[in-house]
């Protein structure tokens, strides 16, 4: 799904256009004035007409690269291939309208109350559409307006979830409720655009005011690309060592995949040239999966030495709930408070988290129990030992104690062979050794280029499987790395609000 920006979300309404304009014509001035998400909204057309207008409205949103959401008509929005619809508490339901649409579309919920909009939340809207804030002459309301006060306690009782509110926003009105409440993603506008005499200085004025309270994804989004493209520049200039001490399971693709991204592996776990090793070294991969008390006694000098040299240390807590001998590793690594980057599977960091992991040896069971939950367990574990943390899953999630940032990247391939999360951490590695400005935006990068090459692999007409899939994601974190303007087409990074 596209990363949306809902800032400024105009739904249309043919009836208020000014006599002396057109409908189409105020839509286009809206896109010109910055409009970011367009609803088309028709209570009184018919199918066929609807289905028209619909395609005219699509090729409009398309040339300014803003999505396109159906208001309540699926059908419509099935026939015109539109990027969404928006459904009320009144149309089809959330369930089946999935079912029909897909999750590569987007679907949004009217909501009028906190249980309204748990409902929508637990049943995977994208986003909420929260109102009606205050009266309105464009729609005769059957519920209660919720005010500001309203709109905030509907926003407190659920995780956080994109959102836009609805209902009676004009400028001023519309300043005062982003100054006075958290988490609104969008404000939603019909009269104050189709109405507006001059739509495109209407827009302009309306974003102007939001991006004060709003940050647009893409902005955030764009600025993890950028960082990343030079990033993996960096790794191909320097080519830095990368000492790894991994489990035997996957010390070769992780040697393979550090030399595809132009980095250079060295995967020993002999006492004697650890130190020696770490005067050379660019970062330190530590990975428990296959560790014995020899190779913990190393690992622990290995840290020692190179957090000595300030080199930066990526620790993957491998089946770190599955043994009593595994958790008492994994303490003891973590507090020694030389880790730089803990990078897990969902169930080792919600286990390190206490927030209810699961482990089945070295596997992940079960889920991450919800986008707050995943995004405080990685928040929370950062604060807690002063490091990056990044909880690989079906979303990665990643924090620094501070921000939390979701990508939303790979392919179920990754999950089907073993020590592709391994991997992940190898280019950590990689991505650390060489771009210590940001350990944050390195680890993000490092995980991008990962997902992004799984997804150009499970696309290639040789890979047929789990087998094919895992030399082909070989060749495809060589071949992004070679290309790393590949990443603005197909990154998914949104930040998490807590
Ligand atoms: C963004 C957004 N929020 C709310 C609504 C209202 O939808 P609904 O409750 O289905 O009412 P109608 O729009 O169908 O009259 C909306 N359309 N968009
Ligand atoms: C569609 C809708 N749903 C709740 S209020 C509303 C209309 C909002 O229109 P306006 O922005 O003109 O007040």
């Amino acid at each position: 799904m596209v990363t949306v920006d809902y800032s400024l979300y105009l739904v249309t309404d043919s009836s208020l256009v000014p006599h002396d304009l057109t409908f189409l014509g105020q839509i286009e001035k809206a896109l010109e004035g910055g409009v970011t998400l367009v609803q088309l909204r028709e209570k009184d057309l018919d199918t066929g007409p609807f289905i028209e207008l619909a395609y005219k409205v699509k090729a409009l949103t398309r040339q300014f690269n803003v999505p396109l959401i159906i208001n309540d008509r699926i059908d419509v929005a099935l026939a015109i291939d539109a990027d969404g619809v928006h459904i009320g508490q009144d149309d089809m339901p959330l369930t089946q309208a999935r079912q029909l649409f897909g999750n590569d579309k987007i679907i949004g919920v009217s909501c009028n109350t906190i249980e309204e909009a748990q409902i929508a939340v637990h049943q995977g809207a994208d986003y909420l559409g929260i109102g009606a804030v205050w009266n309105t002459a464009t729609k005769k309301l059957t519920k209660k307006t919720l005010g500001i006060q309203g709109v905030q306690d509907i926003l407190a009782a659920i995780p956080p979830i994109p959102n836009v509110v609805i209902g009676g926003i004009k400028l001023d009105n519309g300043k005062e409720l982003l100054e006075n409440t958290t988490g609104v993603s969008g404000l939603s506008i019909v009269s104050g655009i189709m109405a507006a005499p001059d739509a495109k200085k209407a827009c302009k004025e309306l974003l102007s005011m939001i991006r004060n309270y709003v940050v647009n994804p893409m902005t955030v989004q764009n600025e993890i690309v950028e960082y990343a493209i030079k990033a993996i520049e960096h790794i191909k200039t320097k080519s830095p060592l990368v000492h790894h001490m991994t489990n035997n399971v996957v010390i070769n693709d992780n040697a393979n995949a550090t030399l595809a991204v132009g980095a250079s592996p060295i995967m020993s776990t002999n006492d004697e040239e650890v130190n020696d090793i770490a005067k050379i070294n660019g970062s330190m991969v530590l990975n428990m999966g296959t560790l014995s008390p020899k190779m913990a006694e190393t690992m622990s000098m290995a840290m020692k030495s190179n957090h000595d040299l300030g080199h930066p240390i990526v620790f993957d807590p491998v089946g770190a709930a599955a043994t009593e001998y595994r958790r008492v590793h994994t303490k003891k690594f973590l507090e020694s408070g030389t880790v730089t980057v803990l990078k897990g599977n969902t169930g080792e960091i919600l286990y390190i988290a206490e927030r209810g992991g699961k482990s089945r040896g070295v596997d992940s069971v079960g889920g991450n129990g919800g986008e707050e939950n995943a995004a405080l367990a990685v928040k929370e574990t950062a604060q807690k030992y002063n490091c990056i943390v990044a909880m690989t899953g079906e979303i990665d999630y990643v924090s620094d104690g501070h921000r939390v940032f979701a990508i939303e990247n790979g392919d179920n391939l990754l999950a089907c062979i073993t020590g592709s999360g391994c991997m992940v951490s190898s280019i950590v590695g990689c991505f650390t050794a060489v771009n210590r400005d940001n350990y944050l935006y390195a680890t993000i990068a490092a995980i991008l280029l990962v997902t992004i090459a799984s997804e150009k692999a499970t696309k290639r007409s040789d890979v047929q499987g789990p087998g094919t899939f895992r030399s082909a994601l070989i060749d495809e974190l060589y071949n992004v790395s070679n290309k790393p303007s590949i990443l603005e087409e197909y990154a998914k990074i949104r930040e998490v609000k807590l």
